[in-house]
């Protein structure tokens, strides 16, 4: 019997990077961001993405969202190539939910039309939304407040109809900029624990770039670093906490053993 029939076709990484580069190139300069990204990310996964400030974490989110063309490599979810010389495909870049540090609500809409926005965008039709829309509230616990507005919101409250909105379209990757990098410390642990309940009630993969440790260990299934100039991964850390995690595992001393040496990796970079 041929080798080729013992073997099981297996499925593509949900997420690929190979050899992903970005040089920025001004009048005055010329910046190597990344240089020679490669990382895998499996279904479900959820990788945390921290750095010295100006390392390139943004630009790994922004070229993995399809708002900034890779100088060098490939880029593939599910196996396919989200840009192609310079131009990104579009039907891949749809199956993608972004979220920022500013949630970026329209005013003039309620809560339940910005989360259906992307829906309406794509055309589905007026009762699907509004169902869509309740679902996704009561996922992120603002049900009750649909027909609220963005300014009747408080900062966490406006950040859980980004991510609703974001998973609107059942996104097969959801990537987050620093999302609760705006809040207090409370509301950013509060938001910590509903993002993992939010992540692990839709078996989404996200990729969470962050400054903060204690926030990358406490949601990663893995701790990416970048090293700056250029942004090139120097560690991939695996964080085997059951979960779901409460939040007093960031009391636990394997907890604090992972932080410091994060953090005294990053020192080093100095
Ligand atoms: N549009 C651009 N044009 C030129 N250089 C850029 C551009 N965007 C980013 N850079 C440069 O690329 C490098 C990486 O920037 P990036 O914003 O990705 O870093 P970062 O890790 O997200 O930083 P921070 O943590 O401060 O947000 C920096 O040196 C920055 O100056």
């Amino acid at each position: 019997m041929p080798a080729s029939e013992h073997e099981r076709p297996t499925a593509p990484h949900k997420l690929e990077l190979i050899g992903v580069g970005k040089e920025f190139r001004t009048k005055r300069a010329t910046t190597q961001a990344l240089h020679d990204i490669n990382l895998t990310i499996s279904d479900g996964e959820f990788v945390s993405i921290i750095g010295r400030s100006g390392c390139g974490k943004t630009t790994l989110l922004r070229a993995l969202a399809g708002l900034l063309s890779p100088t060098e490599g490939r880029i593939l979810v599910e196996g396919r190539s989200l840009w192609k010389d310079s131009k990104v495909d579009a039907s891949v870049v749809s199956q993608l939910g972004v979220v920022f540090q500013d949630a970026n609500l329209f005013p003039w809409y309620s809560v339940a039309d910005n989360i259906a926005l992307p829906l309406r965008l794509r055309g589905d039709d007026k009762d699907q939304r509004r169902e869509r829309a309740h679902e996704l509230a009561e996922l992120v616990g603002l049900k009750g407040f649909e027909k609220s507005y963005p300014r009747e919101l408080s900062g966490g409250m406006r950040q859980r109809v980004a991510i609703a909105r974001a998973l609107s379209t059942r996104p097969k990757l959801l990537l987050m900029d620093e999302p609760f990098g705006a809040l207090d410390a409370l509301t950013r642990e509060r938001m910590n624990l509903e993002l993992q309940r939010i992540a692990l009630a839709t078996g989404a993969t996200v990729v969470f770039v962050t400054h903060d440790i204690t926030e990358a260990v406490f949601l990663g299934d893995r701790v990416v670093q970048l090293t700056p100039r250029p942004g090139r991964i120097s560690e991939i850390r695996t964080v085997g906490f059951d979960r779901p995690r409460h939040i007093d595992v960031q009391t636990g001393p394997e907890f604090g053993t992972i932080v410091r040496q994060l953090r005294h990796a990053l020192d080093g970079q100095e």
